[in-house]
């Protein structure tokens, strides 16, 4: 991908995320309609993979079919609210290899806080997707990526549902060779590195907790 930030802008991504931003929307609501929109944002980031072609037969004839060049795509899931992006993508890309970087954000430092890391192997061969719905002020974000970086992946792209201009910036001076990919760019934080408008608390509503 070319440009660090992409915004999704397909009329179905908006729809269904302005029913997310709505303070009442269930929780089932709210996780239905994340997975649906993980789709969408899956087939972008994807839209410029390597293809390669095999030589297959057809109940007709010989052809040679384009299939994806290269080792698996590996998936990482910043925990916990990443999991709501990953299911979706994991049902498009289901041999993908899939990691997880544990880490929450302290509230009153901001600073994000490690609890676990499991990542796949031989990631320097990888397309690696990193997913967190959630790109406030970009230190999870640049934290996971930093750890992701250490394990030898070269080639990562981070997908989210809000970016806030701070994070993106965040993002673009730590990571400048990772494309970001997202629903929307929002306004700004408030005091509390909420984004304004956002969506309130990701991982609450997506888990039903407070
Ligand atoms: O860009 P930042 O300012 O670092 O904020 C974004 C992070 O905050 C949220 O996670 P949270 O810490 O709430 O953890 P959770 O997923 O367990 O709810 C979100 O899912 C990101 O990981
Ligand atoms: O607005 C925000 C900021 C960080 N994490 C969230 O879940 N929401
Ligand atoms: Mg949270």
């Amino acid at each position: 991908m070319s440009e660090h930030l992409t915004v999704v802008k397909h009329p179905l991504v908006q729809h269904k995320l302005t029913l997310m931003r709505e303070k009442d929307t269930s929780t089932a609501s709210f996780r239905r309609l994340l997975r649906e929109i993980s789709l969408l944002l899956a087939y972008e980031i994807t839209a410029e993979l390597e293809l390669t072609s095999k030589n297959i037969e057809t109940p007709l004839c010989e052809m040679d079919a384009p299939i994806l060049a290269g080792k698996k795509l590996a998936l990482v899931s910043i925990l916990r609210a990443g999991n709501g992006l990953l299911d979706g993508v994991l049902e498009l890309i289901p041999a993908a290899r899939v990691g997880f970087v544990g880490l929450y954000r302290d509230p009153e430092t901001l600073q994000p806080v490690e609890y676990y890391c499991k990542l796949p192997g031989e990631l320097e061969d990888r397309l690696t997707i990193v997913v967190d719905p959630m790109l406030a002020t970009g230190n999870s974000s640049v934290a996971a990526i930093d750890l992701i970086k250490a394990k030898g992946a070269k080639n990562i792209r981070f997908m989210c549902l809000l970016a806030a201009p701070e994070g993106v910036a965040r993002m673009k001076e730590a990571h400048p060779d990772v494309p970001i990919v997202t629903a929307a760019l929002d306004e700004c934080l408030n005091e509390h590195a909420y984004i304004v408008p956002g969506l309130g608390d990701a991982g609450d509503r997506m888990f039903g907790t407070k």
